[in-house]
C-alpha cells in the first residue's frame, strides 16, 4: 500500500522539516511551487515561515488561485503558525494588503503573543492526540482570536508561565483543515502529521 501524497507549499519557510515529518509517517511528499504540482495531491501542508511572503510569492508564483480552488473543493490541509494565518479567513493585525487562502471560519491574531512572550515553549493537550500532551514551539506565532460554529478548538495554552498568553486557542480543526499555532515540525514529536494523515484518508 501506498502512503497519500502530501504537497508542502515550498515557497518559504520550513519547507524541509514538514517533507521530513510527513515521510516518517508514510507519506509520499512534493514540495509545491507550480500550478501543475497540485494536481494530484491528497492533501497540502502550508509550512511555517512569514505569512506575508507566502502571500507574495503565491501570488507571483500564479498558485494562489488554483490552490484556493483546491481548498474551495476540499483539499485536505493543514498550516502551522504561518500556515495557520494562510488558512485563516480573516487575520488581526496583517501586513498591508495581506491576503490568505482562507478555508477555516477563524481569525488570527498575527505575532499575538506579543513582546514579553515572542517565542516561547509549552505542553499543551490537544483534542484527539493520544500519549500526553505536546511540546508546542510558538515563534512570533499567531492564536485563534475568534472561531465560528464549525470549527472544533483542539487546544488552548495552559500553564505556560505567560498569563497573558494562557486560554488562547493554538490549535483547531474544521473538517478535513488543521491548523496548529505552533511548530510540530520542529521537533521529533510526529503525532500531529500523523493525525493529519488520518484525516486525509477519512
Ligand atoms: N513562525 C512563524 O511561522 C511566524 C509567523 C509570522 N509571525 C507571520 O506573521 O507569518
Amino acid at each position: 500500500m501506498t502512503g497519500p501524497l502530501i504537497g508542502v507549499l515550498a515557497l518559504q519557510g520550513d519547507v524541509r522539516e514538514h517533507l521530513a515529518a510527513l515521510s516518517h509517517c508514510g507519506a509520499r511528499t512534493r514540495a509545491v511551487r507550480r500550478p501543475g504540482e497540485l494536481a494530484d495531491l491528497d492533501g497540502i501542508v502550508l509550512p511555517g515561515g512569514e505569512s506575508t511572503t507566502i502571500d507574495k510569492l503565491s501570488r507571483i508564483f500564479e498558485v494562489r488561485e488554483p490552490l484556493v480552488e483546491r481548498l474551495r473543493a476540499g483539499l485536505p490541509a493543514f498550516g502551522s503558525c504561518a500556515g495557520m494565518i494562510m488558512l485563516a479567513d480573516r487575520v488581526l493585525d496583517g501586513g498591508p494588503g495581506q491576503q490568505t487562502f482562507g478555508g477555516l471560519d477563524i481569525t488570527v491574531r498575527r505575532n499575538a503573543f506579543g513582546r514579553q512572550v515572542d517565542s516561547f515553549e509549552s505542553d499543551v493537550d490537544l483534542a484527539g492526540i493520544d500519549g500526553g500532551p505536546v511540546h508546542a514551539v510558538f515563534i512570533r506565532a499567531p492564536w485563534v482570536e475568534e472561531a465560528g460554529p464549525e470549527v472544533q478548538v483542539l487546544g488552548r495554552v495552559e500553564q505556560s508561565g505567560h498569563p497573558a498568553a494562557d486560554g488562547r486557542i493554538i490549535a483547531v480543526r474544521q473538517g478535513r483543515i488543521l491548523a496548529t499555532s505552533f511548530h510540530p515540525e520542529v521537533t521529533s514529536d510526529v503525532r500531529i502529521h500523523r493525525f493529519f494523515l488520518d484525516l486525509v484518508r477519512q
